[in-house]
């Protein structure tokens, strides 16, 4: 794909995320990899306003486009490519249940076989870091080869995936998982697991299932 047509995909997955209502005002970015570095939304431009010129080239060592300005997280998202050779778009935001889960530093367990898809079986919450520092960068980069989606604590979900629609849809399918647990603490019952052989079963079907969402 050209750099245009990733840079139109990026905001369109931006715009989709706010319609999904994954996220609210600026908050959020979105990146893909591309060549020897990613296109990354800019900081705190409404997704509305972003034009195909307003997306910005960061190469692997952190030097961008003389003129833009990269989300304040391009460190985050360079992270997740160093970590996953596997990923090629990063998504984060400030989904509502995901974040409050956040706020309790919880981690997702294994309340639904659906959490095998970010390829374990718990979606891990990794510690506070004040945004945009190389301190978060280095806990997403432990978090995400753990997990393709993680909780960064009091803040929101980073979400990785081969491509920008898969990404996207690991997003929303972690933010459904966030608003059951949830609603499971707030019952204060015990929470049933499934078990670890339940979830290895999953995993295991997971591989060769129909989840293939190719790029539109
Ligand atoms: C303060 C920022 O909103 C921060 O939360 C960041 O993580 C974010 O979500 C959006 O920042 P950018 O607009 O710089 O991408
Ligand atoms: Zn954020």
């Amino acid at each position: 794909m050209t750099r245009q047509a990733l840079s139109r995909k990026i905001i369109n997955t931006c715009l989709e995320m706010t319609r999904l209502g994954l996220n609210q005002g600026t908050a959020g970015n979105v990146s893909v990899r591309y060549k020897e570095g990613m296109l990354i939304t800019p900081t705190g431009m409404p997704y509305e306003l972003m034009t195909e010129e307003s997306i910005v080239y960061v190469d692997n060592n952190g030097v961008y486009e003389k003129g833009k300005l990269p989300s304040s997280e391009w460190l985050f998202h360079l992270a997740v490519y160093q970590a996953r050779l596997d990923c090629n778009a990063v998504i984060h935001n400030h989904a509502k249940h995901c974040a409050a889960v956040s706020i309790l530093e919880k981690d997702i367990p294994a309340i639904h076989y659906m959490i095998a898809v970010s390829g374990t079986d718990h979606i891990p919450c990794v510690p506070y870091a004040t945004f945009g520092t190389s301190q978060l960068a280095q806990y997403v980069k432990e978090g995400i080869k753990e997990s393709k989606a993680i909780l960064l604590s009091h803040h929101g979900l980073i979400a990785a995936e081969t491509n920008l629609d898969k990404a996207l849809w690991l997003a929303h399918e972690v933010e459904i998982l966030a608003e059951w647990y949830m609603k499971l603490l707030a019952t204060n019952q015990p929470i049933p697991l499934l078990s670890k052989a339940n979830m290895v079963a999953v995993l295991e079907k997971f591989k060769s299932y129909g989840l293939r969402i190719e790029e539109k």
